[in-house]
Parts: C-alpha cells; sequence; structure tokens
C-alpha cells in the first residue's frame, strides 16, 4: 500500500461558473477520480487550493463590508475556504466512496502553517487568487483598488496577487500522522493552510495565501509519503510552454528540471511552484512526484499520464 499526498488545485474546482453548486459538482468530479487511488489500495492524503476562491470571498467581504459586519481579513477567509472546499470535498469522498461499496471515514482537518513573519515574500505579493480580469479592465480595476498588484496569469488573463510566504511547519501534522495511521482519508492543510506566525503558546494569523503545492511538498515529507501528486488542468510539465517548441515532460530527473527552475522557465504563481514543490518532495524523500491532469487518474496510477519527477537522471527527459 503506498501513502500518497494528492493536491488539487483551486482552478481545478473552479473554472467557469464560482457558483456553490457548480464548485461542488466539478468536486464530485474529482472524488469520482481520487477514489481509484483507495481502489488500488492506496493510502489518500488529500489537500487543495483556493486561490479563486479566497479571492471571490474576499471581493465578497469588501462589497459588504460595514462597521456592523466588517470584512474578514485575509488568514480568517483562508479558514473559511478550507471550510468550504473541505465540506464539499468531506462529502463527495464520502458518498463516492460509499458507492464503490469502501467503508471508510473521511475528515477535514483545520490545519494552520507556520511561516516565518520576515520572510521576504510579505513585499513581493505573487499568488495569483481570485478571479481573471482582461487587460480592458486593468485601468477600472486600478481605480477601484489602487492597493491591488496584478500580474498577467499564465497566459490566461490578469489576477490580483497577494503575498505568499513559505511554509515552515505545518502546526497539526501529528495530528495529521494519527489520522492517517487509523486509516482515515483527512483533507488538511487547504489553501496550502491558515498561515500563521509562532509567538511562544499563541499561534498569530496573517494576510497571505500560502502556496498549496509547497504545503503539500511539506506535508508529504513530514507523513513520509511514497508519492506526491500534484493534480492541476494541464497534462503534465512543459518545457518552452505556449512556445511553437513545446515539449511535455514524460519523466524527468531533478537535476534537469532544477537547470529550468534555476533559468527562470516556468510560469510565476502556476507552474512554478508546482516544480520547485514536487523537485524539494523528490530531493529529501528520494520518492517520485507526479504533475498532471486532474481527468487522467487511472492513467496517472497506471504510470501512463502526467509528468513524474525523479531523483535519478533521466536519458532523453522528453515525451
Ligand atoms: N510549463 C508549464 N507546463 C504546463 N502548464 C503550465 C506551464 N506554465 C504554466 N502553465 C499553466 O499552469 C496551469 C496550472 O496552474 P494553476 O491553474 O495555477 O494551478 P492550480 O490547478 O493549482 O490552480 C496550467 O493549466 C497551465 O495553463
Ligand atoms: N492556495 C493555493 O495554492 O491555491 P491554488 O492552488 O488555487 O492556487
Amino acid at each position: 500500500m503506498a501513502k500518497i499526498v494528492v493536491a488539487v488545485g483551486g482552478n481545478a474546482i473552479l473554472s467557469k461558473d464560482a457558483s456553490a453548486e457548480a464548485q461542488m459538482k466539478a468536486v464530485k468530479k474529482t472524488a469520482k477520480e481520487l477514489v481509484k487511488f483507495i481502489k488500488n489500495g492506496d493510502q489518500l492524503i488529500i489537500t487543495h487550493g483556493n486561490g479563486p476562491q479566497v479571492g471571490n470571498l474576499l471581493l465578497q467581504q469588501n462589497a459588504a463590508d460595514s462597521e456592523a459586519n466588517p470584512a474578514m481579513p485575509l488568514d480568517t477567509c483562508g479558514a473559511m475556504t478550507q471550510g468550504s472546499i473541505g465540506y464539499w470535498f468531506q462529502n463527495a469522498m464520502k458518498e463516492e466512496l460509499l458507492d464503490s461499496g469502501i467503508d471508510k471515514d473521511v475528515m477535514a482537518i483545520v490545519t494552520q502553517t507556520i511561516v516565518d513573519e520576515n520572510d521576504p515574500a510579505f513585499e513581493n505579493p505573487s499568488k495569483p487568487i481570485g478571479p481573471f480580469y482582461k487587460e480592458a479592465d486593468l485601468p477600472e480595476l486600478k481605480s477601484m483598488h489602487p492597493d491591488w498588484d496584478v500580474i498577467e496569469d499564465s497566459g490566461r488573463g490578469y489576477r490580483r496577487v497577494v503575498p505568499s510566504p513559505k511554509p515552515l511547519e505545518i502546526n497539526e501534522y501529528a495530528a495529521i500522522k494519527k489520522v492517517v495511521d487509523a486509516g482515515i482519508v483527512p483533507i488538511v492543510s487547504g489553501g496550502g493552510g491558515i498561515p500563521v506566525v509562532r509567538k511562544g503558546n499563541r499561534l498569530i494569523g496573517k494576510e497571505a495565501v500560502i502556496d498549496k503545492d509547497f504545503s503539500a511538498s511539506k506535508i508529504a515529507q513530514l507523513i513520509d509519503a511514497d508519492k506526491l501528486i500534484i493534480l492541476t488542468s494541464a497534462g503534465g510539465v512543459y518545457y518552452n510552454y505556449g512556445k511553437p517548441d513545446q515539449v511535455e515532460l514524460k519523466e524527468v530527473g531533478i537535476d534537469d528540471i532544477q537547470k529550468h527552475i534555476d533559468a527562470n522557465e516556468f510560469a510565476k504563481g502556476s507552474m512554478m511552484p508546482k516544480v520547485q514543490a514536487a523537485v524539494a518532495f523528490v530531493r529529501n524523500t528520494g520518492n517520485p512526484a507526479v504533475i498532471g491532469d486532474l481527468e487522467d487518474v487511472q492513467q496517472i496510477i497506471e504510470g501512463n499520464e502526467g509528468t513524474t519527477i525523479v531523483k535519478h537522471a533521466v536519458p532523453a527527459a522528453v515525451k
């Protein structure tokens, strides 16, 4: 039985329709895929993104902001999306397991991620959240939200970016380990975990959104996972992505892909954190990581889809 941490992107849950109904439907579709790992005999630890959802929630908060009903800060919005997406996953996974005749408990765990309050990321917002905007919308956006930082996101439009410090520790990891050992399927570190700094016995929330790929890598290392799988809306990792000579990788060694990371070839805020998180997991554990499409789970289980990142050198690191 392999212990597998699977990370699902927020953009894979919310595409065009941001209604709860549409996102629940997407989560249900994802759950159908994820249950395939359990049917395969694997032990699953699920984590998910929240970029689109937390950005939308923040917009709702700000739209309703008043003295009597103040907008919640970003760390609390992160916790709220852990709750909502965790609720959707918990029910969808349980339902799929029952439909498959598998009696297993599923449990979403509110997870806090310890960060360094001096992390330079607090001064350099890089994490895209919320909806995509068109270039033509930018002047109006600037006048409505003069304090926002906005970037172009992988050719898909423009998005607000917020600070994204690196995870140092997963506060609840020892409890998560017990839950995994008890055979329960946990949903952990949603949205990368709620960013907090430690002050003695207190944890204090910070206004940021942690990249779930980095916290997935961290939790996978802490619980001795055999594999880290990052599921997104791309078939795999491409070199020269979006260019005429783009090439999708089937299997690649960490030293090869590290050269492309060092040359800043991957898009910041989308593919870069995924490959960095995968490489960190592989480097520190010797176990493989896979980046692949949410719709290809069966083929990923069979080793026929996605990009597998391994510790050893791979002679021809292309498909
Ligand atoms: N080198 C690359 N290889 C594959 N996809 C890439 C690459 N660079 C950018 N992308 C884009 O990154 C997207 C995945 O990132 P994103 O949507 O931010 O992830 P998430 O699913 O975690 O929300 C892909 O759908 C693709 O559009
Ligand atoms: N928090 C986070 O990494 O979210 P996405 O996967 O939606 O970007």
